[in-house]
């Protein structure tokens, strides 16, 4: 039996890979803050070596963007420190690592969707927090692979499609036009995951470590996504009606943290590797309305 560990078990990935079809002869177990705490550095070794691990995924980090900006040292311990410390213990242990990074390592000026070898330079608390973590992932001996994926969302938990939703009673809605991106549906990205995962423990493999881009196949903005999000819920009936969304500048929208223009990331790399290519983005924002609206 191989067990892959996840670390999280609430959060949008977390929670996606373990509803993730059956594997015959693999298992997952799910580390929650309850039984790990990342901020306690010291604890990471012991309750990670305790589930004997034949491989880690680490689906928890500290994502609230704007916070972070306050924050910004305890973002650092947990996407930075944590994730250094974790690497090691996987090192240690001869497990292989699946960690998952974000587009906001860019700063969102190049005018073509990002590679992986495209220069970063995040903008914002939570962008230089994960870098930091990439960084001492990869540095720890361990076998990792590092997806960077933008956007997440699922039919559970707090995302963008949760907050319009919420919003959904409004007259109009105003959203920023001119961030451009690609939702990816946590559905997907656990299996992007496990792929990773399986590719890293088949012995022979040690082209799947290194850096990835996955995210949903497509793009648009902010805006784009959220008139998407309103036809689709109105269409299955879970709001009697769309509010007008207004499309304004970045400008217009005053928040704490910055965030890059061009989010947009080439997953051709990783579909190529992996042999999974991503679906277009409106094909996935389907399943994950289905999925809520069913809920
Ligand atoms: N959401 C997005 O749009 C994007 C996310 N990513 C990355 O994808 C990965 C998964 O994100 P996603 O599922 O959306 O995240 P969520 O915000 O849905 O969940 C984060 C999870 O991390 C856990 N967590 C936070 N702090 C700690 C801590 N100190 N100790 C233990 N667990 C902690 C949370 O636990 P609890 O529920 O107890 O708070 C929660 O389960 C992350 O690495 C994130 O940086 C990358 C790009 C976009
Ligand atoms: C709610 C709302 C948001 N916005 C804007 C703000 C922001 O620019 C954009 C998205 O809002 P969010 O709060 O979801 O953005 P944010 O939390 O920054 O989303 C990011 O999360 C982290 C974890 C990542 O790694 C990124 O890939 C990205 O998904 O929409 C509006 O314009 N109008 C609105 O009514
Ligand atoms: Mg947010």
């Amino acid at each position: 039996m191989t067990r892959i560990l996840v670390i999280g078990e609430t959060g949008q990935l977390a929670r996606a890979l373990a509803e993730a079809p059956p594997v015959p002869g693999r298992e997952l177990a799910f580390l929650g803050r309850g039984a790990l705490d990342l901020a306690d550095i010291e604890a990471i070794g012991p309750a990670v070596s305790a589930v004997r691990p034949d491989a880690v995924i680490n689906a928890a980090a500290y994502t609230a963007v704007d916070r972070a900006e306050e924050e910004t040292a305890l973002a650092e311990r947990i996407n930075g420190a944590a994730v250094g410390r974790l690497a090691e213990v996987c090192a240690a242990a001869g497990a292989p690592l699946v960690h998952v990074s974000t587009d906001y390592v860019f700063d969102g000026s190049l005018d073509r969707p990002w590679r992986e070898d495209d220069p970063v330079a995040p903008v914002n608390a939570y962008g230089a927090s994960k870098l930091a973590g990439e960084r001492a992932a990869l540095a720890a001996g361990a076998r990792v692979a590092v997806l960077r994926t933008a956007w997440v969302y699922a039919p559970w938990g707090a995302n963008f499609l949760a907050t319009m939703l919420r919003l959904a009673e409004r007259e109009r809605l105003t959203v920023v036009d001119d961030q451009h991106g690609c939702p990816t549906s946590a559905l997907d990205l656990a299996a992007a995951c496990l792929a990773a995962a399986a590719a890293l423990l088949a012995e022979d493999d040690a082209t799947a470590a290194g850096i990835w881009h996955y995210s949903g196949a497509g793009e648009t903005s902010w805006a784009g996504f959220a008139e998407a999000i309103f036809a689709g819920a109105l269409a299955r009936g879970m709001i009697g009606r769309a509010p007008e969304v207004v499309r304004i500048p970045t400008a217009d929208y005053p928040t704490p943290a910055r965030r890059p223009a061009n989010s947009r990331l080439d997953c051709s790399r990783f579909a190529a590797r992996f042999g999974l290519a991503p679906r277009p983005w409106q094909e996935a924002l389907a399943e994950v309305l289905d999925r809520r609206a069913r809920a």
